[in-house]
């Protein structure tokens, strides 16, 4: 097997999950690897091909170790986002619900004061990337809350033959695009510099981005939610953006976490709301100090949290070119975005 050459001294201060050293990868994924086809990451060295869509070195590691060795519950509930389409907005209201008998959202300790949302409910692919192990999920609570950017091609088989539900959130490509040109910049080692917006719109739009094609991910999750709406529903950011209560209602209704009449007297809605918005997440102290389990900072998660700040970016031709490529991929579908 032909070994691929890695750059490690530029995945030193980098998060885990970018790191690309072999030495920590099972046999199996350096076999695989070396048979993928790949390109060259936003970030670090490389992305590999596998079942059509873009993963980094670790994050197939843990695609494969999840494919292997992960046992959904049929209780369990699923976040899956494409990277950048609020994710951590997702899983901060996701968790509020679900525990809010345990942790009133008006409390002063409740844990989103006090942990990052990735922190509460972890990335499924990223817990199981180290060195293959099952890892111990036995002090989760029931239903389990997991979070995942894997396609729904690559979901793990006990997954899609379980009726654990699935919540997909879907942000427009323009805003998508333009949030992970960020962060990847934030990312970047000093010694190779920014990435040009130039650069990360071509990659984005040939497919080659973190869990990419966009477009391929989200129509997968969108046909699943058409099939099997009692399974999998689709929400779109821009819409939770302009009807919070609507969608906070239709997201706790689906995870089996109703409001009462009571709840919504008392104000239990807004609460989660304003808990989980983006001004009072982002100045939260742990957000702006803070660091992740798994090592980035905290503040890396939060930027604008706007709709449309695409258009402060990229060029009209760009934007027709996004969109031209959206129709494209999405005709005869009854998506927009
Ligand atoms: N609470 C809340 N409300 C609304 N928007 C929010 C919130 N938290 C984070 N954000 C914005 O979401 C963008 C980050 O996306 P993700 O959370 O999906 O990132 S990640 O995939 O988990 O790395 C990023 O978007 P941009 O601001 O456009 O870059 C964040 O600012």
């Amino acid at each position: 097997m032909a070994l691929i050459p890695f750059a490690s001294s530029s995945s030193i201060s980098l998060p885990k999950y970018l790191h690309e050293d072999q030495n920590e990868l099972s046999q199996e994924c350096r076999h695989l690897m070396s048979s993928l086809p790949r390109d060259k990451g936003w970030v670090v060295n490389h992305l590999f091909n596998y079942q059509g869509f873009w993963h980094t070195t670790r994050q197939l590691q843990g695609v494969l170790a999840s494919q292997k060795l992960f046992q959904a519950q049929q209780t369990d509930l699923f976040l899956v986002t494409t990277p950048k389409s609020g994710t951590t907005w997702l899983k901060a209201m996701a968790f509020a619900i679900l525990n809010r008998d345990r942790y009133p959202c008006n409390n002063d300790h409740h844990p989103l004061l006090y942990s990052n949302p990735h922190d509460l409910v972890p990335f499924l692919e990223l817990k199981l990337y180290v060195d293959n192990n099952v890892p111990d999920f036995t002090n989760f609570v029931s239903p389990r809350l997991f979070s995942t950017h894997m396609p729904y091609i690559s979901l793990p088989d006990s997954i899609k033959n379980s009726k654990c539900k699935i919540v997909y959130l879907c942000r427009n490509p323009r805003d998508t695009l333009i949030s992970l040109w960020h962060f990847t910049n934030k990312l970047r080692p000093k010694t190779i510099g920014n990435i040009s917006l130039e650069e990360a719109f071509e990659k984005f739009c040939k497919g080659v981005s973190l869990c990419g094609p966009f477009w391929d991910h989200v129509l997968e999750y969108w046909k699943q939610s058409l099939e099997m709406p009692e399974r999998v529903l689709f929400v779109k950011y821009e819409e939770i953006k302009e009807e919070p209560k609507v969608h906070l209602n239709r997201l706790a209704k689906f995870l089996g976490y109703p409001f009462s009449v009571e709840e919504e007297k008392l104000g239990v809605v807004d609460e989660i709301l304003n808990l989980c918005s983006f001004d009072s997440l982002s100045n939260l102290m742990v957000n702006r100090m803070g660091k992740l389990l798994t090592g980035e900072d905290n503040k890396a998660f939060f930027r604008k949290g706007e709709v449309g700040d695409s258009g402060n970016y990229l060029t009209p031709e760009m934007i027709q070119h996004l969109d031209v490529i959206t129709e494209n991929k999405f005709i005869g579908y009854g998506l927009e975005v």
